[in-house]
């Protein structure tokens, strides 16, 4: 074995017992979250415990309400210059959803972030030769939204950064499940009220338009992909059943496997839209989120160093292959994965509940989710500390970034 081998073998044991020596406050920060849901862009307490945290964690540098009102970024850096520094980003995410609480678990994935952060930095402040790196935690909110990373993607928040780590929760351990590009849209249609009974004829029914609507996207799925989705709610249907409604709303949301069909999907989905307008004489108003969400941009060789880490540490990935290929979702990590090399597995809690279910808050909150947490959190930063010690790892994920980056242009550019 090497002296780089042994050493590495000794940081990463270090990483675990400072994660460990921390579990106490790591589990009062995300039971202060949890405990506490708020909705996206909302997260003011979430962000106020998380500054506070690394506030009291010495040598972090912290700014508060970075680029959005409920961002932060923490920073720690090992001395001498900058050049030749890695910068390693872990992400917190901590929005709650509407009713449920924290039904996905993100109470943990800030937990996990400010975790992996802690233990790496604490690793390497006792490393005796220097590793120059800069560990840079950013808290990003909203990705149950429209997307707080692309918010900050746009304000260069992830300038400078070299590669990006999260995790989230869920009810498997993964090194990847399938995260598809989004983009949502509401659609007001807009009629003429008038007496439902005394002269309907005189009206031009916005509810007929919504379901019309509906309809249209009903049958459109016979004609989609299998792997895209389309899918939505009919928000404001109506006032009174005597009043021919004059206002209609609907929130769709349009996803498939990769941003490049997307387009595709979005021109089929308006024609659903526009014709239902003509159908009843109403007008329509299409509005699209400020931010689409992309697909995630896969980097094998961070899964592989971090599955063979998670190993190490006991963590079981399914090798389901159904869960691996069918179940997604969609995640503002991706837009972030075009920029930066990173990822985003996915860990067991203790708890066969489902994602966005009350179940699920209720496990999120769990003590017992506590262990799978910190250990998914090792693992993390495990395989920050193999880029860090291991340059040819890192030129390894960088070549293989810039391949699949440029395989991605050439489908989006039809190439
Ligand atoms: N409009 C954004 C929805 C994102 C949401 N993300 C997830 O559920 C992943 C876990 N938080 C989605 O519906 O996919």
């Amino acid at each position: 074995m090497t002296d780089n081998e042994e050493r590495l073998i000794e940081l990463k044991d270090r990483v675990c017992r400072s994660i460990d020596e921390t579990r106490e406050k790591l589990h009062r920060l995300s039971q202060d979250i949890w405990s506490c849901p708020e909705l996206a862009y909302q997260e003011t307490e979430a962000h106020d415990r998380l500054v506070a945290f690394f506030t009291h964690e010495h040598g972090w540098t912290v700014d508060s309400h970075f680029k959005l009102e409920t961002a932060f970024r923490a920073t720690w850096r090992t001395g001498g210059d900058s050049e030749g520094t890695m910068n390693v980003g872990f992400l917190c995410e901590y929005d709650a959803l509407p009713g449920i609480g924290h039904a996905c678990g993100h109470n943990l994935i800030a937990e996990v972030g400010a975790a992996a952060a802690v233990g790496l930095k604490a690793a390497l402040e006792g490393a005796q030769e220097g590793v120059p790196v800069q560990v840079t935690v950013l808290g990003t909110p909203a990705e149950e939204d429209v997307g707080g990373k692309i918010d900050l993607l746009k304000e260069g928040a992830f300038k400078g950064i070299d590669v990006v780590f999260m995790a989230h929760p869920s009810k498997e351990d993964a090194t990847y499940l399938p995260c598809v590009a989004e983009h949502d849209v509401t659609i007001k249609y807009h009629g003429k009220t008038t007496h439902a009974s005394s002269y309907p004829w005189r009206g031009v029914n916005a509810l007929d338009a919504a379901v019309l609507c509906y309809n249209n996207l009903s049958v459109l799925r016979q004609q989609m992909r299998p792997d895209w989705r389309v899918h939505g709610i009919i928000k404001h249907g109506g006032l009174k059943p005597n009043i021919i409604p004059d206002y209609t709303e609907l929130e769709y949301y349009l996803r498939t496997p990769t941003r490049a069909e997307l387009p595709v999907l979005k021109e089929k989905a308006e024609r659903c839209f526009r014709s239902a307008a003509v159908a009843t004489g109403c007008t329509v108003e299409v509005e699209y989120a400020r931010n689409q969400l992309d697909n995630i941009l896969r980097v094998a060789e961070l899964e592989r160093l971090f599955e063979r880490n998670g190993k190490t540490l006991g963590m079981d990935f399914t090798t389901d292959e159904d869960v691996l290929r069918n179940e997604s979702g969609s995640t503002d990590f991706g837009n972030v994965t075009f920029a930066v090399p990173g990822i985003h597995p996915y860990f067991y809690i203790g708890s066969n509940a489902l994602n966005h279910t009350p179940e699920y808050t209720v496990a999120a909150g769990d003590e017992k989710a506590q262990f799978f947490t910190l250990r998914t959190a090792k693992a993390l930063a495990m395989t920050a500390l193999d880029l860090l010690l291991q340059p040819e790892a890192m030129q390894r994920v960088m070549q293989e970034f810039t391949e699949v980056k440029l395989k991605d242009d050439k489908m989006s550019n039809g190439v």
